[in-house]
């Protein structure tokens, strides 16, 4: 640390004092934790949001700085799973090269005090200095839940401050104590010990005291909330609402996408078209055309399906929706040997596998837990969107069926569903493997039902579009352009006929890939886009777009991909590579997530084999069957 560093109060060349948010489940510490950071950590309206522990660095009015941690939610320091102990370990000091937080911000839903105070009262124990932060002391004021500060300060014997941690200057109070307080010279942490059952029930009769002192809440508290769930949580209405939600969801991605689609095409092909008409023929003009524009410009267009895509899943996991559905699925997932715990986890990885193997940190048991990091990357991430919306709109005719359907937002949905139903299959399966576990009940907080905040949704999406970009900028357009290269050298010797990138380097992989691959029906150009597909999926459509952009003989433009494939593929052949990417078992950091959240790469590997030949099988029944039907 640097003097410059140090703080008003501490001696210049100590490190700045360190507070730990530390509360329950879905409290709204990550909301706080942003407020007080200026970062943008992920926030959600159910429990498990936060996984892993994350720092940030707060500068207070009076410009003290102070790290901040921000940690996973835990209803007790008695931790479970592996979520949980990261926060008891942060929390006791047992974290390896991590000193004991100076100051615990205790975090507490104040609209359900009695929930947070048990653990209040348990790491009270170890008296390291606390203060209390009530958040959503909006919700509770206007639920009518009034609770009496100066009683609960002197009951809990630390300072109580009101937060609301969704709201500008919501952390006023609490920045302002912080600013004040300073670390007390003389503390002396008591080491932690795990409560018995006879301190646990002792806690819960004190935390009930605590509530009858301090806390009124009115009469019918939650009436909106229990009518609403009567209808989610119905076992029919419940799961036919469910089933509209998601169809609406692939709908409005097919549907809603189609004018900024076609406005972003446009400027794309202009582009194309007017580098072509001013450049003199080279290298360079194919590799901006073929290359860059073909390329990297061809993933830009699927910006807006991604964009709707997240709009749902924002909007849904801002409502309390989610656990709900988790609870609902409860009973179906438990057929498969898992339980709604993986419910979560999994639909994270509709965005991204990543995150929603790290999700699975919430589930204490480790088999059930396996289970679903394997069964993860079958959600259908969103980095394979562009490859299904690429071959839906070139093979599947935009008409509306039974009156009020898009065919190509069905066939979507249809991708979506083949991903899950396959994954059940395999946990089906794997459930054989795991023998009989004594099944534990799905305990679960159902949060309150909120309105998903504009402003949340802005920042989600803006957040999604930035990191959309940044791939196609990065990654997406290095490969692309390596690819290029790879296609255009070496180059044909004069006078040789045909296109020529046969004599390169990748149109000599392709021949040799296109042995492996002609049984499911890949042609050679596939084939090759497939390898640095393994990197970021988006990149085999832009592979795809350089590798036929360079094909093309005579006409230098580079034309639209859709059209082009749809000339030069089958059905048969669309039809395969969609069932491919239903299993689409390449993607590297996946891969290293799961090595790194099992750690044993052997589990990797199991994975990476069992995904390839699930594709593979499942590429060549359908591709056989499309044949046989004349496809
Ligand atoms: N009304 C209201 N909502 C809040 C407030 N603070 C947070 N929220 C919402 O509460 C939900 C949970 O917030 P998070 O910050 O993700 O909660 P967390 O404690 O970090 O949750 P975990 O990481 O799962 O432990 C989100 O939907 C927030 O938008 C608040 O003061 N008032
Ligand atoms: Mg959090």
């Amino acid at each position: 640390m640097t003097a410059s560093m140090s703080s008003p109060g501490v001696p210049a060349g100590l490190a700045p004092d360190q507070l730990a948010l530390l509360g329950h489940p879905n409290s709204g510490k990550t909301a706080l934790f942003n407020l007080l950071t200026g970062s943008r950590q992920k926030v959600a309206n159910y429990a498990g949001v936060t996984v892993d522990r994350k720092e940030g660095v707060l500068l207070t009015p009076s410009g003290r700085r102070l790290r901040v941690l921000d940690l996973p939610g835990a209803y007790s320091l008695n931790a479970l799973s592996a979520d949980e102990s990261v926060t008891r370990d942060v929390v006791t000091g047992k974290r390896a090269g991590e000193a004991l937080p100076d100051l615990l911000v205790c975090v507490v839903n104040a609209a359900n005090l009695q929930l947070g105070l048990r653990m209040v009262l348990e790491t009270r124990a170890m008296r390291v200095p606390m203060v209390l932060a009530l958040n959503m002391s909006d919700a509770a004021r206007s639920a009518g839940i009034r609770i009496d500060r100066e009683r609960l300060q002197a009951e809990l014997g630390m300072p109580v401050v009101e937060t609301v941690g969704i709201q500008k200057g919501g952390a006023a109070e609490l920045l302002r104590f912080l600013d004040g307080w300073r670390p007390a010279a003389e503390t002396k942490p008591q080491p932690w010990e795990p409560h018995g059952l006879e301190q646990v029930l002792q806690t819960q009769v004190e935390v009930q005291r605590i509530m009858r002192l301090a806390v009124t809440e009115p009469e019918g508290l939650l009436r909106r909330d229990d009518a609403i769930d009567r209808v989610v949580l119905h076992p029919l209405w419940g799961m036919l609402l469910l089933a509209a939600t998601m169809f609406l969801m692939f709908q409005a991605v097919f549907s809603w996408a189609q004018v900024p689609m076609d406005a972003i095409n446009g400027v794309v092909d202009g582009l194309g078209q007017w580098v072509s008409a001013h450049m003199a023929e080279g290298a360079l003009r194919s590799l901006l055309v073929n290359g860059i524009i073909a390329g990297a410009g061809g993933v830009l267009v699927f910006l807006p399906q991604i964009l709707i895509l997240f709009f749902f899943i924002l909007a849904l996991e801002d409502s309390g929706y989610l656990p709900r559905a988790a609870f609902l699925l409860d009973r179906v997932m438990g057929t498969v040997g898992l339980s709604g715990r993986s419910f979560i986890p999994l639909l994270s990885s509709f965005a991204c596998a990543v995150p929603g193997i790290m999700a699975t940190r919430t589930i204490t048991h480790w088999r059930e837990r396996l289970v679903t990091i394997m069964i993860a990357p079958l959600m259908t991430c969103s980095a394979r969107l562009p490859v299904y919306a690429l071959l839906i709109a070139a093979f599947i005719p935009s008409k509306t069926v039974a009156g009020v359907f898009n065919l190509q937002g069905l066939v979507m949905f249809a991708l979506y569903v083949g991903g899950i139903v396959s994954a059940m299959a395999v946990a089906w399966v794997l459930k054989l493997w795991r023998g009989k576990l004594a099944p534990t009940p799905l305990i679960m907080e159902l949060p309150a039902y909120r309105w998903p905040s504009v402003r949340n949704l802005a920042v989600g999406l803006l957040e999604r579009a930035r990191i959309f970009l940044r791939r196609v900028g990065g990654i997406i357009l290095s490969l692309t352009i390596l690819l290029w290269f790879l296609s255009t050298y070496p180059a044909a010797p004069a006078g040789s006929a045909g296109p020529a990138i046969a004599y390169s380097l990748v149109g000599r992989i392709g021949s040799l890939l296109e042995v492996v691959f002609a049984p499911i029906g890949f042609t050679w150009q596939i084939a090759v886009a497939l390898v640095p597909g393994m990197a970021a999926r988006e990149v085999v459509v832009s592979s795809l777009g350089t590798v036929y952009a360079l094909s093309a003989t005579g006409d230098d433009t580079a034309a639209q991909l859709g059209p082009l494939i749809a000339q030069q593929w089958t059905l048969a052949t669309a039809l395969s590579l969609l069932v491919w990417f239903i299993f689409a078992p390449q993607c590297l950091s996946t891969l290293a997530t799961v090595r790194r959240e099992t750690g044993s790469s052997r589990l990797a590997l199991v994975m990476t084999v069992y995904l390839f030949a699930l594709a593979y099988a499942g590429s060549f029944i359908t591709y056989r069957i499309a044949l046989a039907m004349g496809a």
